[in-house]
């Protein structure tokens, strides 16, 4: 950290405008290298905007841009910083960012600001992840959680968490001092009722792990079906525009087709597949096996079917048994077959102009939209602080056990320092490097 580092922190490519970051101890006087003649940053009015020329070492202009000092601590980093807004070409940011590096500047890894951020205690770890997720939210659920997240309420949780453990701890402790005294009844009960409501509270964040994956990752929605069932056309239609191919060619989509849909602030992976059936065509029989690996990993699976037609291939009860799984019956324009009337499904047409509304509150129903279990909570853990909250349940349950079996302090006490070390994690709480580069290596690129 006693480097200094700089980084483009726009978006790759061309923008009208594009930002340069620069921090460490350097951070002033690098910048001022690359600067006209007799101008200074250290002389610039701190966290205000100056316009500069930014020249190369020959005196011939870069660029002009808008450049803004911060002096540590008072910075995103805690560090002196700069930040240079030059103009958003691919070549004019490449040029800036060259001339940094001629002037002393290293290039910064990703997810390095924030790490500093982080070092510099500007900031938690569950803070720094929630900048990345704040980044990659597709949906306004996602973002509003990953906002609350940044505004430190995961933090605050488990530090508040960890700070009750310790005060169990303390107390457990005591009678390590004075090994002639027992716990005595009393004093036992109290401290069990206590490591149980830990548990509970550590169960609490852990139930919230499912829709925190969703909200960051997508719910994966496999569309399956026989080929000509219309799943194209499905996924075209949920998507309000021309995204697959559709035609009356069987085996039309050979590969699998991804994108996007904001479900009601849900962000939901629909992955058109290619259609199941015998083939003896190589490169169908590829694309089969695909889908089949999609449905494996599904999250929810929409299975069409041509409901002008007999019921043919499906899904057997073993592959949809414990899975979310809407049977949808396409073509429903053209008539539904008798067979199908008496199949829980949802009736759809996805001819051009049609709406989907039943399927989309289906799906909604499906994945528990309707009784307001998206979005109520105030957090949605990632997977990282599952695995740490985990442990901590773990170790909570066996300094229970420990405490009921009449067995020493000692014994509780080590478990204990396991839960809180388990719920420390999260919030940062970690010695080692490895485990921070691990975290922060992720990030992208000038975050
Ligand atoms: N130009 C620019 N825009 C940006 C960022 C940035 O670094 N630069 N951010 C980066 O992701 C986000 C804003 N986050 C920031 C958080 C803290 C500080 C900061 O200077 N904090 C100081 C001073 C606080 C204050 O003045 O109240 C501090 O915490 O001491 C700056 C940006 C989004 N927009
Ligand atoms: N009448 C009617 N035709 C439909 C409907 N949905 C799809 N089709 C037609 O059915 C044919 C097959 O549609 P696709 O969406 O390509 O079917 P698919 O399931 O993706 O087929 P493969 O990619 O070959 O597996 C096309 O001609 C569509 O226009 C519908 O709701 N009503
Ligand atoms: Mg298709």
């Amino acid at each position: 950290m006693d480097t200094t580092i700089a980084a483009i922190a726009s978006a790759p490519g061309m923008g009208a405008v594009g930002l340069i970051r620069v921090s460490g101890p350097e951070a002033m006087a690098c910048v001022s290298r690359c600067l006209p003649e007799g101008r200074k940053v250290e002389e610039f009015a701190e966290r205000y905007a100056t316009l500069t020329r930014i020249v190369d070492g020959d005196g011939a202009v870069i660029d002009e841009a808008l450049v803004t000092s911060f002096r540590g601590p008072r910075s995103y980093t805690g560090e002196d910083s700069v930040e240079i807004a030059c103009h958003g070409g691919v070549l004019v940011m490449r040029r800036v960012l060259e001339r940094l590096l001629e002037c002393g500047v290293e290039a910064a890894q990703p997810g390095e600001f924030s790490q500093r951020a982080f070092m510099n205690g500007k900031m938690d770890l569950t803070q720094a992840e929630a900048v990345m997720d704040l980044i990659s939210a597709q949906t306004d659920l996602a973002m509003r959680a990953a906002h609350e997240q940044l505004q430190g309420r995961l933090g605050n949780q488990t530090e508040a968490l960890r700070s009750e453990l310790l005060g169990i701890a303390a107390h457990v402790e005591a009678f390590i001092d004075f090994p002639e005294e027992d716990i005595d009844t009393d004093t036992g009960v109290e401290l069990s009722k206590r490591l149980l409501q830990a548990a509970a509270g550590v169960d609490r964040l852990l139930q919230t792990a499912e829709q925190g994956r969703v909200l960051r990752e997508g719910l994966r929605t496999v569309i399956f079906g026989a080929p000509n069932a219309g799943k194209s056309s499905l996924l075209n239609g949920l998507l309000g525009y021309e995204r697959a191919i559709v035609s009356d060619i069987e085996g039309t989509t050979r590969d699998t087709v991804e994108e996007v849909l904001n479900l009601k602030g849900i962000p939901v992976r629909l992955i058109d597949t290619a259609g199941v059936r015998h083939t003896e065509d190589v490169i169908e029989q590829q694309g089969v096996d695909r889908t089949r690996a999609q449905v494996e990993t599904a999250d929810l699976i929409l299975e069409v079917v041509d409901g002008s037609q007999p019921p043919a291939l499906r899904l057997s009860e073993e592959e949809i048994a414990g899975r979310h799984h809407v049977l949808v019956i396409n073509k429903s324009d053209l008539g539904v077959y008798a067979a199908w009337q008496a199949e829980q499904g949802v009736a759809v047409s996805c001819l051009p102009g049609q709406n989907l509304d039943d399927l989309v509150a289906a799906i909604a129903h499906e994945i528990s939209l309707g009784a307001g279990e998206w979005g109520g909570h105030a957090v949605a853990i990632n997977a990282r602080h599952q695995a740490c909250l985990k442990r901590a349940r773990q170790s909570l349950l066996a300094a229970e056990q420990t405490l009921s079996a009449g067995e020493g302090a000692e014994f509780i006490s080590m478990d204990l320092r396991e839960a809180m070390d388990a719920v420390g994690e999260i919030a940062g709480r970690i010695d080692t490097e490895e485990l921070l580069g691990e975290i922060f290596g992720s990030f992208c690129i000038g975050k």
